[in-house]
């Protein structure tokens, strides 16, 4: 694509600070490959990368992509060496918490915006499907670059400020780690001697599944993230110490076990929080967990064969589709999914088959539309 010109008039140079870490190389391969701008970047864990004078000589937009504990200082470093050349260049950050990042961008001459991707670093080329916190704490001559930026990443745009922000990332991330992270410790202390994750997977709700799949989502991930997340929200502290009154009223109400204190639970912790939830959203929320269902229900599903349709036009499903009809084979399930690395594919859960699985292979492959990643005929 034609890059998009900055104030200057011409396309700007961004610099990325953090440029080796996760986010660093997604956003470094966005802004060259999709936005076809010049981008350089300073990363300690690289040998070979700017330092930090050099990009500031010759960056117009600053982005910080560094560790949550460490930014504000390293910003304010940023801030401290350029010593006024800032002036006229755009400064961002892509921060999970946004106060303190914000201010200590703010203590710079630069214009300056706040942003936060709500997702790891996608396996896919934009933030489609995903939501972006965008908060513009000083924005002028920049204005229509970022809107650009903002437009071609395609994340669903939120507009806020900082401390709201924050505020609302105490629940939406901070509270549900948190919980993820007790329920892991819980697990690791206690599900031994109840057969272990492979005995609790025999014995699977729809809800212990999709919490299993969020806690191992988070133990998988980067510890700097998720302590970050809990240490620099200034809101955590009262959201940790209203989750731990909470499990201590239910511990002490079982452990008392009377009648009282079945009813005084139920009324607390189910009845109240219904009628605050309120009915079109609970019956929302149900109709989700039980789509999760079907869905775990289709992905557990042992007779399957996954498709990758490298020709993205219209047409190639039904094309792939005919070859089932052609061997009369009854579909089960259909989904459009992407493997562990990010290849979009179908996912196809057959009933019985009349056939051999590597002849429906051969078929599918023969056709010409598609690509076999996996094909199995039950366990
Ligand atoms: N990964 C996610 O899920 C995610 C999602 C949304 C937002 N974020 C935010 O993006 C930021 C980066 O996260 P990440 O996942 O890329 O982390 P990361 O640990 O993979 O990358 C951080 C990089 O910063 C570098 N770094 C450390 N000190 C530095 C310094 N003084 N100067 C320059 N670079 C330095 C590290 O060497 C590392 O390469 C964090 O603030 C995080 O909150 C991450
Ligand atoms: O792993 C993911 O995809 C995430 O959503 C990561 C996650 C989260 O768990 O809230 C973690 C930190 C970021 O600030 C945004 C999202």
């Amino acid at each position: 694509m034609t890059p998009v010109n900055g104030p200057d008039a011409r396309p700007p140079v961004v610099a990325i600070v953090g440029c080796a870490g996760a986010y660093g190389r997604w956003l470094t391969c966005f802004l060259s490959e999709r936005m076809g701008l010049q981008v350089i970047g300073h990363d300690p864990a690289l040998a070979d990368s700017l330092s930090p004078r050099t990009l500031l000589q010759r960056a117009d937009v600053v982005v910080f992509s560094t560790p949550i504990r460490d930014t504000p200082a390293i910003i304010e470093s940023f801030a401290r060496l350029a010593d006024g050349i800032e002036a006229g260049q755009l400064w961002l950050d892509l921060t999970s918490v946004k106060q303190a990042p914000v201010q200590s961008m703010l203590g710079s001459r630069a214009e300056v915006a706040g942003l936060h991707p709500m997702a790891a670093p996608p396996k896919t080329v934009t933030l489609k499907g995903h939501t972006m916190a965008v908060c513009r704490a000083r924005i002028l001559r920049w204005q229509a670059w970022l809107d650009a930026l903002l437009e071609e990443l395609q994340a669903d745009c939120v507009e806020i400020d900082p401390q709201a922000h924050d505020r609302a990332m105490a629940l939406v991330q901070g509270l549900v780690h948190a919980t993820h992270m007790v329920q892991a410790k819980v697990l690791c202390v206690l599900a031994a001697d109840a057969g272990g994750l492979p005995g609790l997977h025999g014995l699977r709700t729809t809800g212990h599944q999709l919490d299993l799949a969020v806690t191992g989502r988070i133990l998988s991930g980067n510890p700097a993230i998720y302590t970050g997340i809990q240490f620099d929200n200034p809101h955590m502290p009262a959201v940790l110490a209203r989750l731990a009154a909470a499990a201590a009223e239910l511990r002490d109400a079982v452990a008392d076990g009377s009648s009282d204190a079945r009813t005084a639970v139920a009324e607390r912790f189910l009845q109240v929080p219904a009628a605050w939830f309120g009915d079109s959203v609970l019956a929302a929320c149900s109709h989700d967990f039980e789509r999760m269902g079907y869905l775990q229900a289709d992905l557990q599903d042992r007779r399957f064969i996954s498709v990758y349709l490298p020709q993205d036009r219209p047409g190639s499903l039904r094309a792939l589709l005919d070859v089932f009809e052609r061997l009369g084979i009854n579909l089960a399930s259909i989904h459009s999914s992407r493997t562990p690395d990010g290849k979009l594919h179908f996912r196809i859960g057959l009933d019985r088959l009349p056939v051999a699985l590597e002849s429906l292979r051969a078929a599918v492959e023969d056709a010409g539309i598609g690509l076999v990643l996996d094909a199995r005929d039950g366990d």
